[in-house]
Formats: structure tokens, C-alpha cells, sequence
């Protein structure tokens, strides 16, 4: 995963849809940050998984690696926060985003900041292994924390650790990689930080595959989600597709979106 290029979707087909035109809307802000950081239309996954979030949804989501979803979850992360509060206090924590690996939290936070820095006083933290717990805490208790950003260790030390965090307005949980959480064995620490987050709240679920572990996560953590498949078209399709596409289209084939009721 990479930031905005300067050749929007280098890696990832788009759909249609521009940002501006999903229901319902986006907030002023957040489009203002898609134009500058390059994003007009929305990749199939964006599309489809946006409007379900932001309209009280869980969304479990089968997309592979570059179909864009991390712009998928940050958006409507940030306009559900947005709806919520606009002044949070400094340790009440209102979203969280678990990933597998330091590598992808850091980018995650690098491409959910401009759109975090649209909401007025809210602290985002990014926690990862590597460097001092004590450090992280210290951070927190100065600085606050509102939405928390990392993987599921030192998510899971920070909230053992930390009584002051109040979670009573949590409002969003989103596991990144999900298959890839479980293969690394953080089963425990994800259903310890799902147990203590509000009931209430919304969750998206990503992966790349749908093992029976990936399922059984989604039955704990989700509540009637709506499943989200984004897959590569056939050859066939996709030629067929790219014939009907008159050359200036701004609609590259290549994805496909598929939504259901998970039952
Ligand atoms: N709507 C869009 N328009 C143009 N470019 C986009 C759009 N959405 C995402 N991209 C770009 O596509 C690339 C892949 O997106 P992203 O990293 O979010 O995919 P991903 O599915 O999260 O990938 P990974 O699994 O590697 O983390 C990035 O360079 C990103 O900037």
C-alpha cells in the first residue's frame, strides 16, 4: 500500500462512482481532502462498502491486496466520528483500526491523517511494537487519544494498562487483514479488545480470503454485517468489458463487486 499517485489508481480498477456523488453524501471536509490528495472516483470496493458504514452497516469485506480499501475504511471512520462528536474529551476513545503488522499501521495512519486533521481536537495515536509500552502510556496520558491505530499486542497492552481510557462513546472497530491477524495468532488479543468495546458500535471486517476462522471472527464481532466481495472479473468478462469502454472511459474493468446479507 502506498500513498496517492500522481496517476489515480495506478493499482486499483475504479467504478463510476465519484466521492461526491455517494448517498449518503460525504462531508465537506472529507471531500475536500479526496480532491487533494488526487482520489475523484471510487474503486468498487470504496463504492460499494463507503454508503454501508456510513449508513449503520457492518461490513465484512473480501478484497484483495490494492483494491483500496483502506480509503474504504478510513472515510466513513471519519464521517461516523464526525457525526459523533465534534469536541471529544482526550481519553475517550471513539475508534479503533487493528492491523497485523507495524508496516501497515503506519501507513494506514499515514493515509488516514489528513482526513483525522478535518476533525476539530481529535488525537489520533499510532501503537505499535518495536519501541517502549511506557512510552505509548506516557503519550496518552499527556497528549490524550481518540481513535487508536496498531496491532493487536500492543493495542491489547495499552488497553490492560490504561483504566483511564474511557470507552463509553466508542463508535467504530475496524480489523484490517483479518485472515492475516488470525495466522499470526492474535486470536486472543482480538477477542480481548472485542469483549471490551461497546456492543454498539460499528465494525468492518476486511480479508483476502474467507478461511473458517475469518468466519467465525465475523460471527463474534459483527452484528448482521452485509458481506462485501470484490474479485478479479474472468478474462472473458473483462474483455467483454473493456470492449464496451469507449477509450476516454474512466472506468478501468478488472474488479467486480458483489453485496449480500451475511446470514
Ligand atoms: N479512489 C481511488 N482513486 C485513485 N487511487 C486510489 C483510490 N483508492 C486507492 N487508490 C490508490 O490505490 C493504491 C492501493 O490502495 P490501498 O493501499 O488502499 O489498497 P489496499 O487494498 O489497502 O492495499 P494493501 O492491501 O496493499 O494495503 C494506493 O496507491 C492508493 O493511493
Amino acid at each position: 500500500m502506498d500513498t496517492a499517485s500522481p496517476y489515480p489508481c495506478a493499482n486499483s480498477a475504479l467504478s463510476n462512482t465519484r466521492f461526491f456523488d455517494l448517498k449518503p453524501p460525504l462531508s465537506e471536509p472529507v471531500l475536500q481532502a479526496l480532491t487533494e490528495g488526487g482520489f475523484d472516483f471510487c474503486t468498487p470496493v470504496q463504492a460499494a462498502t463507503i454508503p454501508l458504514l456510513c449508513s449503520f452497516k457492518d461490513v465484512a469485506v473480501d478484497a484483495a491486496t490494492g483494491s483500496g480499501k483502506t480509503l474504504a475504511f478510513v472515510v466513513p471512520l471519519v464521517e461516523i466520528l464526525r457525526r459523533a462528536s465534534t469536541n471529544p474529551k482526550p481519553h475517550q476513545v471513539m475508534g479503533m483500526i487493528i492491523s497485523p503488522t507495524r508496516e501497515l499501521s503506519s501507513q494506514i495512519y499515514n493515509v488516514a491523517k489528513p482526513f483525522i486533521s478535518t476533525l476539530p481536537n481529535f488525537k489520533c495515536v499510532l501503537l505499535v511494537g518495536g519501541g517502549q509500552v511506557k512510552a505509548d502510556v506516557k503519550l496518552i496520558q499527556e497528549e490524550g487519544a481518540n481513535l487508536l491505530i496498531g496491532t493487536p499486542g500492543r493495542l491489547y497492552d495499552i488497553m490492560e494498562r490504561m483504566d483511564s481510557l474511557d470507552l463509553r462513546n466508542f463508535e467504530i472497530l475496524i480489523l484490517d487483514e483479518a485472515d492475516r491477524l488470525l495466522d499470526m495468532g492474535f486470536q486472543k488479543q482480538l477477542t480481548d479488545i472485542i469483549s471490551r468495546v461497546p456492543k454498539l458500535r460499528r465494525t468492518g471486517l476486511f480479508s483476502a480470503t474467507q478461511t473458517e476462522a475469518v468466519e467465525e471472527l465475523a460471527r463474534a464481532g459483527l452484528r448482521n454485517p452485509v458481506r462485501v466481495e470484490v474479485r478479479a472479473e474472468s478474462k472473458s468478462n473483462k474483455d467483454s468489458a473493456l470492449s464496451q469502454q469507449s477509450a476516454s472511459s474512466k472506468t478501468p474493468s478488472g474488479l467486480a463487486i458483489e453485496a449480500c446479507s451475511l446470514t
